[in-house]
């Protein structure tokens, strides 16, 4: 958003976060400098661990931590923060909109925006509409993705919706595949880009998603359809107990050595 030239304030509960959060920007602008591409300026961004913060925002992106019971915590305190008619697009990776939306006194401002990893680069975005969703809701979505150079696809409100209703078994199975010593990470993504013409394999993108946000969103799935595709294989759940959560650690299926 800031590299769309919106004025933003990003609030985490969590200071290590906001301190990752301003050197990534820093990063992002030097490099923007010295590529001449679109980059975020830290003086568009202020960091703040108050919501209170956000209060003349004209638009919300929520994307707090893969836990229903914690965004629904969440929602009523935005509520009471947040200007009427202000819309709140809500980016989760299964919870359904509807759960997230009946904790306003107004459910016609959540729009599901599910944004791809990395964000910068990915310019399809995941749009879902709630039966709640407001029209003016829906285009203030619209305006700000045109904004940001990016375009939406928009689906009906369901567990998962598309993407990860699809991705996630395949990322549990591709785990069983390496647990079972079939073959190794790089085997399985090489496979899945050589033969299906994919850019990225399932495991490759697990790390990029975060381990840790790959089980909490196999956890909701399971919750919600109760089927045995989304029961979480223990390497995963054994990864994240291991501290392996992929890029964000260092550690995942792949090593990453700052390289
Ligand atoms: N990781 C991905 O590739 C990806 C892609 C699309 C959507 N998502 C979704 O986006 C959301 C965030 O994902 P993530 O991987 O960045 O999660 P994360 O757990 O790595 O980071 C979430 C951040 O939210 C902060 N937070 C938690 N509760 C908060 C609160 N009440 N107020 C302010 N800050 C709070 C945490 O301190 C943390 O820094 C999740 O719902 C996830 O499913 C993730």
């Amino acid at each position: 958003a800031a590299a769309s030239g919106c004025a933003v304030t990003l609030v985490d509960t969590d200071p290590a976060a906001l301190a990752t959060a301003r050197a990534a920007v820093r990063r992002h602008e030097r490099l923007a400098a010295l590529t001449g591409r679109r980059g975020p300026r830290s003086l568009d961004i202020s960091f703040s661990s108050d919501l209170t913060d956000v209060a003349d925002a004209r638009f919300v992106v929520e994307n707090t931590t893969e836990s229903e019971a914690g965004k629904r915590e969440l929602y009523p305190l935005l509520d009471k923060v947040l200007a009427t008619g202000v819309t709140i697009a809500a980016n989760t990776s299964a919870i359904p909109i509807a759960r997230l939306a009946e904790r306003l006194t107004d459910p016609g401002r959540v729009v599901g925006v599910h944004f791809m990893n990395p964000v910068d680069r990915i310019a399809m975005v995941e749009v879902v509409r709630a039966r709640s969703t407001s029209d003016k809701a829906l285009a203030d979505v619209e305006d700000l993705l045109d904004r940001m150079g990016k375009h939406g696809v928009v689906v009906d409100d369901a567990p998962g919706f598309v993407i990860n209703r699809v991705l996630m078994p395949v990322v549990n199975l591709a785990a069983a595949v390496v647990a079972d010593g079939v073959a190794a990470p790089h085997q399985v993504d090489e496979l899945f880009k050589g033969c299906l013409g994919h850019t990225s394999g399932p495991l490759r993108t697990a790390d990029l998603i975060g381990l840790d946000t790959v089980v909490r969103t196999l956890e909701v799935l399971h919750e919600h359809y109760g089927t045995d595709e989304f029961a979480t294989h223990p390497h995963l759940r054994r990864m994240v107990a291991e501290g392996r959560t992929g890029i964000k650690s260092g550690r995942g299926f792949y090593s990453y050595d700052g390289n």
